[in-house]
């Protein structure tokens, strides 16, 4: 590894197989993934007042349906056929179609339930900048990095099972402004990203095939481990913090 490498396994030798690679991307979403947020810990614990959850519902739309538009990026650098079919069901996942509701639907449940106006959420003109600015970075990163890279970043999701049952257990038992329907969008989340997950993880472990390939697919993860961490310490700076950037979403009463 030279000076320039962002990963390290506190100096370990590079990764010789692909179950050494698992292994290495398990220890990084284990050590960065956002369900340590402090932010996270406050939302699933009821520590927030309807703002705070507000904010974030509303920053996240960003994310929410930002993602369709990376995966549409990530299905045109591939010219192979097969991965293009397997890939596109997420974007159906997320937009739905004319018979079926979708990801993004769901999500502006949740706003609704929470009180929001969906053509205000829908605008995203109330999100921090931070939000915009990090969601971007993974539509770029995509659309920038070798395919692997793309395929690579999107193994976060390999943690979110775990982190979705939280929040709906932890949501619904804390405040009393959510119930079950509004939380539909994480409850059909537990279905869809094993899958998703486990199609990107055997992906890698097959066509990662130099350790400096794997080195590549672990700094992916750790770039879109920062992704998320970013807009969570957005919004703790923001809503928890108190400083709120101008434009951006004001809570009411606050
Ligand atoms: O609530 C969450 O913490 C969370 C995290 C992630 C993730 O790890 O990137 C995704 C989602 N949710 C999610 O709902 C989702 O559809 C999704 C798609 C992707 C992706 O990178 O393609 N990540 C995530």
């Amino acid at each position: 590894m030279n000076a320039m490498t962002a990963f390290s396994l506190n100096g370990a030798a590079p990764l010789a197989n692909a179950d050494e690679l698992e292994a290495a991307l398990r220890q990084i979403g284990a050590a960065r993934y956002h369900n340590l947020h402090p932010f996270h810990r406050l939302l699933h614990g009821g520590k927030l007042n309807k703002g705070q959850v507000q904010a974030w519902a509303l920053n996240r739309y960003y994310y929410q349906s930002s993602i369709p538009i990376k995966d549409a990026v990530v299905i045109s650098r591939f010219r192979d056929r097969a991965t293009r079919v397997e890939w596109r069901h997420r974007i159906e996942d997320h937009d739905g179609d004319l018979s079926s509701e979708g990801g993004i639907e769901r999500w502006l449940k949740l706003t609704e339930g929470l009180g929001l106006d969906s053509a205000y959420v829908e605008s995203t003109q109330g999100i921090l900048p931070a939000t915009r600015f990090a969601v971007d970075a993974y539509v770029h990163f995509v659309r920038d990095r070798t395919p692997l890279e793309a395929i690579a970043s999107s193994l976060t999701e390999l943690f979110a099972p775990n982190l979705h049952e939280e929040r709906i257990a932890g949501m619904l038992a804390h405040y009393d402004f959510v119930n079950p329907e509004i939380m539909s969008y994480f409850k059909r989340r537990l279905e869809q990203a094993p899958r998703d997950a486990n199609f990107a993880l055997t992906y890698v472990k097959q066509h990662a095939t130099t350790p400096a390939e794997r080195e590549a697919v672990c700094n992916a993860l750790i770039f879109k481990t920062n992704v998320l961490w970013a807009q969570l310490d957005a919004l703790h700076h923001a809503y928890v913090d108190g400083h709120i950037p101008p434009g951006a979403f004001v809570p009411q009463g606050s």
